[in-house]
């Protein structure tokens, strides 16, 4: 695996994100595969520039803003080019190892030199250990980073069939003819043993959210690229961003989108989204456009078996006060992971359900009250006059007009949608989900809903052709027929097998009453 080559070098030293820009150009546009090392390490070398807020000492002297994006000459990055494919040529001994395709037990033994050479004790869940900067100046990596590391590491030993697998919170390697053969690389989470050499089968087989059901992201290597790019963490501090680091980023996820790259690749449409949601770039598709891409290509390419992208689209409505979407998106997502049993290494999206159902909808019915309270229908001049007072001598409470939203039987319907999602979720798991603390938080929710709304609900059942099987309307339609014609003549026929509750497949779905078949 050549270094840079000379079309490369022409675009250092690098002085600005746009030469940063046009080197991941050339290195994506040409003929030979992009250098996965090359890249990551003064992708890191910039990230720790730009991060490490001891150089944020340096104060503007007023006159003369210091220069804040770091000049990149050729040299330091080579130099750790260099390091990294002496380190991995030098422990690799290839004579042992078949060319063409890659076997496990190199896949292996290239996981054992990246894991072996990291550092004894260090905090795996800090921020910037992602790349191979990281690693070749620190002896650090996180999970994605040893991962992406075994990767780099096969490219550079000349196997072009070794490629990144990603699901929503694990990362972990292809290889083989056609890319059919899969090994554990890497580490996941707090206290589970790691499984490195191991095929993913029996992940899939728990039906866990971890392996996303056999549907995980099959990197190219540009799609490597694009994973590296967003792994980019601009954070100074819990506080603070690099507004450098955030545009770099953004600008690369443009300049991979441009080229199709992210086609396939739901998070990373979703952290683009996220960047253009704080700072929009002129002339190109607006945030809602790109969730709804990630939302499309879960559809398309992974048979809709993943959270995030209806997750991105919810908290997005959610910031923008857009409560009945985000409530749709959030239902939305409930009904991806009800396909799913819950096990012990899935807390992430656990944790995600959490919020939302804790924080994200108390907090958006107590606005949506409290706006209701304050709105105009209540101010003194329209408020009903104090007769109520003279009427019957005592004062009975003005009834507080409900919100909109807590009055629309769609939201309603959604928010069962929601937690019906997380209770099938449930069942059939080796691990609980819900608490009493759950319990609490669903009463408070659905008692928020006016009793009207709860009562105006339909649900229609849905066989598994996505057909309407009947709904309860038709249902008391039928039974007063049936009573009438009983009345004649005796019941004859067999009553007729519905496909109704009891048949497989058939699934419930709310909607609200007088809606338009939708
Ligand atoms: F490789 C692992 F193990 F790290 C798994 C991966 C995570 C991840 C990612 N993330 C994770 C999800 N993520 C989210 N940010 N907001 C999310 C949502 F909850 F709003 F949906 S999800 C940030 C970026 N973005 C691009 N690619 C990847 S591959």
């Amino acid at each position: 695996m050549a270094g840079f080559r000379d079309e490369d070098k022409r675009h250092f030293p690098l002085q600005d994100i746009k030469s940063v820009v046009e080197l991941f150009r050339s290195q994506l546009s040409c003929s030979v595969e992009p250098n996965l090392a090359l890249l990551s390490v003064t992708l890191g070398y910039i990230e720790n520039v730009l991060t490490n807020n001891r150089a944020l000492n340096k104060v503007d002297s007023g006159a003369n803003l210091e220069p804040i994006f770091p000049v990149v000459e050729l040299a330091p990055v080579e130099a750790l080019y260099h390091k990294f494919v002496c380190q991995i040529k030098g422990s690799v001994d290839l004579s042992q190892f078949t060319h063409g395709v890659a076997t496990r037990d190199l896949v292996k033994k290239v996981s054992d030199v990246i894991w072996s050479s990291l550092s004894r004790s260090y905090h795996t869940d800090r921020a910037h250990l992602q790349s191979l900067y990281s690693y070749l100046t620190g002896n650090r990596l996180d999970c994605f980073g040893v991962a992406f590391a075994v990767v780099a590491a096969c490219q550079v030993l000349g196997y072009k069939d070794v490629h990144l697998a990603l699901s929503e919170d694990h990362a972990w390697v292809t290889f083989g003819d056609k890319g059919a053969e899969t090994a554990e690389v890497t580490w996941h989470g707090k206290g589970n043993e790691d499984k490195r050499g191991q095929p993913i089968s029996v992940g899939v087989a728990e039906k866990s959210w971890l392996y996303l059901y056999g549907y995980p992201v099959q990197c190219t290597r540009s799609m490597e690229v694009a994973a590296m790019v967003s792994a980019i963490n601009p954070s100074i501090d819990s506080h603070t961003d690099s507004i450098e680091m955030a545009s770099l980023q953004q600008e690369l996820l443009w300049l991979l989108y441009d080229m199709g790259h992210l086609r396939k690749y739901p998070m990373a449409l979703g952290n683009l989204a996220d960047l253009e949601e704080i700072d929009p770039t002129p002339d190109k598709p607006p945030p809602i456009q790109l969730f709804h891409e990630g939302i499309h290509a879960g559809k398309v390419y992974y048979n809709n078996q993943h959270v995030y992208p209806y997750t991105y689209l919810g908290s997005h409505h959610y910031r923008r006060g857009q409560f009945k979407d985000a409530l749709h998106c959030w239902a939305q997502a409930a009904n991806v992971i009800r396909s799913y049993n819950y096990n012990r290494e899935d807390e992430e999206i656990y944790k995600e359900f959490l919020e939302i159902a804790h924080e994200l909808i108390p907090n958006m019915l107590k606005s949506v009250s409290l706006s209701a309270l304050h709105s105009p229908a209540l101010s003194p001049a329209s408020s009903t006059d104090d007769s109520s007072e003279k009427s019957n001598g005592r004062s009975t409470p003005v009834s507080v007009p409900l919100s909109p939203l807590l009055n629309d039987p769609e939201c309603f319907a959604y928010l069962l949608q929601l937690y019906d999602g997380i209770c099938q979720w449930e069942e059939g798991s080796s691990t609980p989900v819900l608490h009493i603390g759950w319990a609490k938080h669903i009463v408070q929710s659905i008692n928020s809903f006016s009793p009207q709304v709860r009562s105006k609900l339909n649900i229609l059942l849905i066989g598994d052709q996505g057909e309407v099987i009947k709904d309860e309307e038709e249902e008391e339609e039928e039974e007063k027929e049936k009573d009438k014609d009983e009345s004649k003549t005796e019941e004859k026929e067999e009553p007729k097998k519905g496909r109704g509750r009891g048949s497989k497949g058939s699934r419930a779905v709310a909607k609200g009453k007088g809606e338009k078949n939708g």
